[in-house]
């Protein structure tokens, strides 16, 4: 569905992202994973042109990304950053209104779309009329969700979605988005640098390090069968946590087993 071929982007001499290429299937979930500095959110910021890459091409459902306006692109894709990018005089309804107007959606169309958003991001009806300032920061992501969801795009790139939140609202949002049921048919990118966050939300990883791509594939592929010393390092440190959040219980002590194989 997304396909990104040897994408590069360049500062100075500097490759933020260098020579990336990875096929993203329609409905995937994938994780873009990465120390900080590895190129992440170039390469994110890149499938919506918020960033223009220095090199190769980014096509959705065949179809480059370059071959329209940059502003009609972004109507088909959410686009979910940290807590703090609401406009904030805008109220919470006016917020999530803001691509179905673009769009000139009608206002009871409009009006009953904020409706069902905010029942399902689990607010109150009420806080349509809030602004940005009324809110906690798990409230504004949630809010963030439902303007991203509005016009229903088939694409939804995240940033590192919870990371402005603290650790108990963390797991309620992270909760939230997995459950919800208008997010499991979407493709969804998102970065992170949290090793658990990226196993526990996609169903697949793509590990970047200093611009590159060391390995893409299903979390349990990363984890048993790293492609080098670099993916297996990187995963190390995380990994009995990582593999007890995702592996079935009954397999863990097949995968310690394992572990202590390898050491031995
Ligand atoms: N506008 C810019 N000008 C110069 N260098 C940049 C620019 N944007 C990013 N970089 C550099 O490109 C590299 C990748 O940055 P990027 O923000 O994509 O990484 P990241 O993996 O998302 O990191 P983090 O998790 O810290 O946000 C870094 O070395 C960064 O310093």
């Amino acid at each position: 569905m997304i396909s990104i071929q040897q994408v590069s982007k360049l500062y100075g001499t500097k490759a933020a992202v260098d020579q990336v290429s990875m096929e993203i299937a329609s409905g995937e979930h994938l994780a873009l994973l990465g120390a900080s500095g590895s190129g992440k959110t170039t390469l994110l910021r890149m499938i919506n042109r918020l960033i223009e890459p220095t090199g190769g091409t980014i096509s959705i459902g065949g179809k480059d990304i370059t071959t329209q306006p940059a502003h009609l692109l972004r109507r088909d894709i959410g686009y979910v950053i940290q807590a703090s990018s609401l406009f904030p005089h805008y109220t919470v309804e006016e917020n999530i209104s803001v691509i179905p107007n673009l769009l000139k959606w009608d206002r009871s169309k409009t009006t009953a779309r904020v409706t069902e958003l905010l029942a399902k991001v689990q607010l109150p009806d009420a806080y349509r009329t809030r602004y940005p300032h009324q809110l906690s920061g798990g409230e504004a992501q949630r809010v963030n969700l439902a303007r991203a969801l509005a016009a229903s795009p088939p694409v939804l790139l995240m940033d590192e979605p919870f990371s402005a939140l603290d650790n108990i609202t963390r797991t309620a949002v992270r909760q939230l988005f997995k459950e919800l049921e208008e997010l499991k048919s979407k493709t969804i990118i998102m970065v992170t640098h949290d090793v658990q966050e990226a196993f526990e939300m996609g169903n697949t990883i793509a590990l970047l390090q200093d611009g590159k791509l060391l390995q893409k594939g299903k979390p349990d592929e990363l984890l048993y069968r790293p492609v080098n010393e670099e993916v297996k390092k990187f995963l190390e440190g995380s990994s009995l946590s990582v593999a007890m959040a995702t592996i079935p219980a009954g397999e863990i002590w097949q995968w310690l087993q394992n572990q202590n194989n390898k050491k031995a």
